[in-house]
Order: structure tokens, then C-alpha cells, then sequence
């Protein structure tokens, strides 16, 4: 059975006839008797109007944010919509068209054989006074109508499916983000400590250029990682994961996590440590972080001095009491203050705090893995370590294919013993692979390339060559020294033998 609008309007009027009566029977009848009329009034009421309504609002609470209940119900109701209601509102999400009813539109929903009215409300409050807060004239909600011999369904098991649903819609058709942090010293009342723009990053782990082998691996790894919630809440951890991609410039890391990205369909908050001040505005910035998420800290060891500053964090410990007589108090705190530590790092990552929100990758990526405090990378916090390498020659097909559409080439032998002997970053491969001009064939492209490692052996023959003279040079330098003074040696030994002769 479905409940309209206009059944609605009769009912009203009913509930405001058997209100004026109730407030009568509070005002002329005695205590005693107010009892057992209201049990009987309720009953009354009940049976002309046996139907329960829910409302959804659109921002609860501080109005500060969206509910989440809110917008999982329009993406629930969005695909309904489209096939029943005759007012539809129109917009672009990812470049498609997105329709979602129009307010005081109705749909009506089918679950377990019951059919339910679902209304889209908008009132708009009269009130214009000044405020610095977002405008606060039009609210709008989402109600459900149903009879109240449905409430127990409703409630306990066809709401949980409709946000369930809802939820895994808005994740399938929303536009990922990139964000990043704005400066401590910005944050304030009303403004978001991310800011960010769509992220529009194409890489995926098909035109990622590795070992076919060790791709596989990590993209197993991720996916077990992103079904396996109910193996991290049985197992009591946290569900998220920690990777540490390093490898010399060039080679693909921030690549990678765009990859990543595209293949779990995440977001990305990419962290830029230098502009928090302390470990509490990292900590806040955590918890700012959305579910479905990879948070991102690039170049960590040029964005903190982490070894150093654990031995500072010791040093500090250990001089605890004793006056530092080279540093001001007043230079202590202002360092103090600006800097997040290695501790608030390691908090950040495996924290009490991180544990909130669920889902989330954390990567780390450096040029340098040998200068990274081991704390920071141990197994638990960054779970799998990923070496991005040179260009071999199975990450050289991968390139050839994605730039040139190529899958063999009479070249691409010269080319895999050259890639042998050459240590060449993927960026640098990629470069020359590129056309230079638009009428540029695939031969010339992978001439070019052929060129540039050529080029690049030889040059580092001829460094080879040159260090390999300056050892020798050295070797001579020392010979010659060692001969000098020897010679000098005999020629003292030989002074002094008169005057010993003479004793
Ligand atoms: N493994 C790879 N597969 C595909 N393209 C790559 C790969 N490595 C590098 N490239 C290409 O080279 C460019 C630079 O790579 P990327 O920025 O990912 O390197 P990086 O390892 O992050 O370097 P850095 O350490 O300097 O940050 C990319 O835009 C991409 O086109
Ligand atoms: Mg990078």
C-alpha cells in the first residue's frame, strides 16, 4: 500500500481535530480521568492514523557537514528516481550526468514485497539576519512513510540496506580527490585543513613499467587488502596498510601511487610535513582524512631530519636537568613548536588515532631507504618495502607498448643487451621513446633511444676510465711519497752515525 501526498494533508487535519480536543480534556477534566483518556486517545489516533514517518535532514547537528545518511539516501533514491518522478535536478559528476529528484517530488521503493513513499522536502525559513556561518534559509530532508505494523522491518533491516546501498553507489560513481594541506598557521574556524582538486592522475599499473611479477604481487596484496575488513576487526587491527616505495629519482614511485589509486578507486591526501607545525596538526590532519584513502608523504627524509632529530630527542632526554648553555630556552620552544618529531610520525602511522576512520594505505616514498630511521619502516608500519628499480628490459616492453603500441621491433634486442649493461631510470626511457615531432615513426623513436644508451655506455666507460687513472695516479703519488721518505730516513740515519761513532 502506498501513501500519497494528498492522504497526508486529510490525515493532518484529523491529528489537528484530535489535538484541539486533547488540549479540552487537559483543561476541563480532572487528574484521575486524563489517564485513561489519553490511553484511549492514543488507540483513537492509531487507528485513523496507523502510519510512522522517518526524516532525514541534510545537515544535523552544527550544520557543519553533510550527513552521511542524507547523502546515501539520494544515491539510493537518485536510480529510482530517474524511472518514477516527473521532476528531476540535473547535474555533471566525472563528466556524466547525474539525476536526482526534485524537492517535493515522491518515489515509492519495493522491499520484501512492501512498498514504501519516499519524499523529498525543502522548506525555507524566513529568517535573514547577518551571520557569518553559511546560509541557513532552505533545509532540506528526506522522509519515509510507512504503517506502523512495518516499523520493526523498517527500521531493524530496510534502512540498514537503503544507506548500505547508498554508500557503495556514491563510492562507485564519486569524483576522486586529490587533496593536500594547507599551512598550520591558515586553520581556523570554518575552514578545512585540506584543500583539493579532482584527481585526474591516468597511470594505471597496466602502464606502469616493473616485473610483471612483482606488479602481480602488489596488486594481490591490495586487493586482499581493500575485502579483508572483517579479518582486521577479527584479528583486532586497524585496517590499513603501510607501503615504502623507494628507488632513485625517476623510476615511478609517485607513478605507482597513482596507480594505486586508479586500481582501488581511493583518494589521495598527499602530505606535505614541512607545512605542519606540530605532531598535534598532523594528528588532526589524520583524523580530518576520509575513509578509502591513501595518505601519501613523498621524499620523507629531505621533509624531516628524522634521524637526526631522534638523536636530538635522546640527547634532549639525556641532558634533561643539566642547562644547555649554547641553546636559548626561548630558541628550544619556538623548535620545539615548528617540528613534527619522529615520534609524532610513528604515532601518526600506528597511533591510537589512526585507527579511526578504517581502510586507509599509507605510502611513504624516498631516494634515500639507507638514511630512514628503522622504527619508522619497520614491518607492521610499513608492510611491504617496494624497491622501484632502473628500466630492465620486461619494464621497457611495458614502455614500448604504452608509447609507440609496439610489441616487437628488429631494435629491441640491441636495446635489451644495452638496458644490461646500462643502468637507465624508466623516466629517462620513457623520454626518449616519446616522438619529437608529430611525423616521427616508431624506428625513429627507438633510434633515438638506441642513441641515448649508447651515449650513456660510453660515458660511463670513459668515467670508469678516468676513476681507474686516478687510483693509479694515487697509487703513484703514495709510491713516490713512501719512496721520499725513505730516502729521508737513511739520509738522517746516516747524519747521526759520525756522533754515534765518536760516543
Ligand atoms: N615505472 C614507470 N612506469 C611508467 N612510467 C614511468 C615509470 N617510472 C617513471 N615513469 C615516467 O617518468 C615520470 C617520472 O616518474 P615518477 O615521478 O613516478 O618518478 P619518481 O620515482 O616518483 O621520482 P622522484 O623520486 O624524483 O619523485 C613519470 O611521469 C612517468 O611518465
Ligand atoms: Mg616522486
Amino acid at each position: 500500500m502506498v501513501i500519497r501526498g494528498e492522504t497526508w494533508g486529510q490525515f493532518g487535519s484529523a491529528i489537528a481535530s484530535f489535538m484541539f480536543i486533547w488540549a479540552m480534556v487537559n483543561q476541563y477534566f480532572p487528574r484521575y480521568l486524563r489517564a485513561s483518556i489519553d490511553t484511549h486517545f492514543k488507540k483513537l489516533v492509531n487507528y485513523f492514523c496507523p502510519y510512522v514517518q522517518i526524516t532525514f535532514h541534510e545537515f544535523s547537528g552544527d550544520r557543519l557537514k553533510r550527513s552521511e545518511a542524507y547523502k546515501s539516501i539520494e544515491n539510493y533514491l537518485s536510480s529510482r528516481s530517474t524511472k518514477q518522478a516527473k521532476r528531476l535536478k540535473g547535474d555533471v559528476n566525472q563528466e556524466s550526468l547525474v539525476l536526482t529528484m526534485d524537492d517535493h517530488e515522491e518515489v515509492t521503493d519495493e522491499f520484501e514485497g512492501i512498498k514504501f513513499t519516499w519524499a523529498s522536502i525543502k522548506t525555507v525559513s524566513e529568517t535573514k539576519s547577518f551571520s557569518f556561518s553559511p546560509p541557513q534559509d532552505e533545509k532540506r530532508s528526506y522522509k519515509i512513510t510507512f504503517h506502523a505494523k512495518y516499523r520493526k522491518m523498517i527500521t531493524e533491516t530496510y534502512l540498514d540496506y537503503v544507506l548500505k546501498e547508498g554508500k557503495e553507489i556514491g563510492m562507485r560513481k564519486r569524483q576522486r580527490k586529490l587533496y593536500t594541506n594547507s599551512p598550520s598557521d591558515s586553520y581556523g574556524y570554518g575552514r578545512t585543513m585540506w584543500s583539493h582538486i579532482v584527481f585526474e592522475h591516468r597511470a594505471t599499473f597496466q602502464t606502469l613499467a616493473m616485473d610483471p611479477k612483482k606488479k602481480k604481487e602488489i596488486m594481490d596484496d591490495l586487493i586482499t587488502f581493500s575485502k579483508a575488513k572483517d579479518y582486521y576487526a577479527r584479528i583486532g587491527k586497524a585496517w590499513k596498510r603501510g607501503y615504502l616505495l623507494y628507488g632513485p629519482p625517476g623510476t615511478g614511485k609517485s607513478t605507482m601511487i597513482a596507480a594505486i589509486a586508479n586500481f582501488l578507486n581511493y583518494d589521495v591526501y598527499d602530505v606535505e610535513l614541512t607545512a605542519v607545525k606540530n605532531n598535534t596538526d598532523l594528528r588532526k590532519l589524520l583524523i580530518e582524512t576520509s575513509s578509502k584513502s591513501i595518505i601519501v608523504l613523498e621524499d620523507i627524509d629531505c621533509s624531516l631530519d628524522l634521524t637526526g632529530q631522534r638523536k636530538e630527542e635522546e640527547d634532549e632526554k639525556k641532558e634533561e636537568g643539566k642547562e644547555k648553555k649554547d641553546v636559548t630556552q626561548e630558541k628550544k620552544e619556538e623548535k620545539k613548536m615548528s617540528r613534527v618529531t619522529l615520534s609524532g610520525l610513528l604515532n601518526f602511522i600506528d597511533g591510537l588515532w589512526s585507527a579511526s576512520g578504517g581502510e586507509r594505505l599509507i605510502i611513504f616514498t624516498t631516494n634515500h631507504v639507507e638514511k630512514l630511521d628503522p622504527a619508522l619502516i619497520r614491518r607492521g608500519r610499513m608492510d611491504r618495502h617496494i624497491e622501484m628499480s632502473y628500466c630492465d628490459f620486461e619494464a621497457f616492453k611495458v614502455l614500448a607498448k604504452n608509447y609507440l603500441d609496439l610489441d616487437s621491433h628488429p631494435l629491441f634486442g640491441v636495446i635489451q643487451s644495452l638496458l644490461e649493461e646500462i643502468d637507465m631510470t624508466p623516466a629517462d626511457v620513457a623520454e626518449n621513446l616519446m616522438p619529437k615531432t608529430i611525423v616521427e615513426d616508431v624506428g625513429t623513436c627507438l633510434g633515438t633511444l638506441t642513441e641515448a644508451l649508447e651515449n650513456a655506455k660510453e660515458e660511463a666507460r670513459k668515467k670508469a676510465e678516468k676513476e681507474e687513472k686516478l687510483k693509479y695516479g694515487q697509487g703513484q703519488e703514495e709510491e713516490e711519497k713512501a719512496m721520499e721518505k725513505g730516502e729521508k730516513e737513511v739520509n738522517q740515519k746516516a747524519k747521526k752515525d759520525p756522533k754515534e761513532e765518536a760516543a
